[in-house]
């Protein structure tokens, strides 16, 4: 299974195809559109959420709510387009317009992608760069990620995610009994925190730093349960499964770090207090008495649960100006700007699991078959018997 997406923040849509999404899998725009309306929300965010209501339509690879084999084609409209038919060469510009309209960026914003993406593609105007450059992009991640949970959910996988911290500001309470409590919990909380106290503190935090024109950053966890035991391999450096979550966490933007299980704090313990300790009895076959490996031995899944979480640094355009230079006159500047988020680890968080369930569900298919959804499930279910009395 892959995908690619094509679009610009301020253009007409956004588009992704995904290929080799297997038959038989019951799929609705319903159930991406909720995913996509989870990604809007979220505390701390700019002017244009308020603009979008994003609606995926499904252009091809499925008929009367069943997958065909085929590819899947999903497109996102651009609600803000309408306001920038000239700016993006839509529409004929008038020559009093000229100028206004066609004024280049040639201010790069420290943290964004302006300057080294201009300098790469040979691009004057800048905003050939951040147009593409732009989180907007992640609404048809989070897409095709909602079609991997329904593969993920049809064979009984279960994806959430939460926000352990946003501008220093750390969630105290951070357990929950079930996924289906995790989703709860977190749908109702505008930072997607499962604890409240923490949560209002967070809320301050992205105040005090959109009135002092700043920006915060966080992190996120995304939990997976019930992936089978050995998927991913040992054989060869690039089939390690857990090192594609780390590639797909770090492919969002503003993700600076990516840890798995207990990740950094390995560090400062011993073995005997890391690694976890194996048990089997006859319901539940082969477990671990704790999970600090995050669900990941050898670049193979445990069977217990995935527990990843990614850092997500501070949004990059300020309200308060950081100094660079202008590329036309190499005079330095202060920049200014029109909008921004100040904070947006909530909506990433949602990103982070959509990236995730992509990457297991691609792991699912290469392991289990990938033609029909009925083989997969039988398939996982023999592989599953097989194991647990091995
Ligand atoms: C959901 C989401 C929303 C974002 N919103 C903004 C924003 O409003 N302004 C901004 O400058 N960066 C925003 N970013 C971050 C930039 O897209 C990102 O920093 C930039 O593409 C440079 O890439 P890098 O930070 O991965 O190096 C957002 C990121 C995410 C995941
Ligand atoms: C549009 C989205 O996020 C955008 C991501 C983004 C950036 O630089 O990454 C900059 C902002 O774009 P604009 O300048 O048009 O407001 C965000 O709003 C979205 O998440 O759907």
């Amino acid at each position: 299974m892959r995908y690619l997406t094509a679009g610009e923040s301020h253009g007409p849509q956004l588009t992704t195809i995904l290929e080799g999404v297997p038959a038989g899998l019951e799929l609705t725009a319903e159930q991406i559109n909720y995913e996509l309306a989870r990604r809007q929300k979220g505390y701390g965010r700019g002017r244009r959420m308020q603009i979008e209501k994003d609606q995926v339509l499904i252009t091809s690879g499925v008929r009367h709510g069943v997958t065909l084999g085929a590819p899947i084609a999903l497109v996102v409209e651009n609600n803000d387009f309408k306001h920038w038919r000239k700016i993006m060469g839509a529409d004929p510009i008038s020559p009093e317009e000229q100028e206004d309209v066609k004024r280049k960026i040639t201010r790069p914003r420290p943290g964004h992608a302006d300057l080294n993406g201009a300098i790469k593609y040979g691009h004057r105007d800048m905003r050939n760069v951040l147009e593409r450059s732009s989180a907007r992009e992640t609404t048809v991640r989070v897409a095709a990620g909602a079609v991997a949970k329904t593969i993920l959910a049809e064979l009984g996988i279960k994806v959430g995610g939460h926000v352990l911290e946003i501008g220093g500001v750390k969630a105290q309470k951070t357990q929950y009994n079930t996924m289906d409590e995790l989703q709860k919990v977190t749908e109702e909380s505008p930072v997607r925190c499962l604890d409240p106290e923490a949560a209002e503190k967070m809320m301050q935090a992205i105040d005090d730093a959109k009135k002092a024109g700043d920006s915060i950053g966080g992190i996120v966890e995304v939990i997976v349960e019930g992936m089978p035991i050995g998927v991913g391999s040992y054989v060869q450096y690039d089939r390690k499964l857990e090192a594609k979550l780390g590639a797909a966490i770090m492919s969002i933007n503003a993700f600076k770090g990516v840890e798995i299980g207990i990740g950094f704090e390995s560090a400062h313990l011993p073995g005997s207090q890391v690694h976890d300790e194996i048990q089997w009895d006859e319901v539940n076959g082969y477990t671990r008495r704790t999970n600090n490996a995050g669900g990941f031995e050898g670049g193979m899944t445990t069977g217990m649960p995935i527990v990843v979480r990614g850092v997500m640094k501070p949004i990059p355009t300020l309200y308060k100006p950081l100094e660079s230079v202008d590329i036309d006159t190499k005079e330095p500047f202060k920049a200014s700007i029109e909008r921004s988020d100040s904070c947006a680890v909530p909506a990433a968080s949602v990103v982070a699991e959509a990236v995730v369930a992509w990457e297991l569900a691609q792991a699912i298919l290469e392991q289990f078959g990938h033609d029909r959804m009925d083989a997969i499930k039988e398939n996982i279910q023999r592989h599953n018997e097989y194991a647990k009395d091995f």
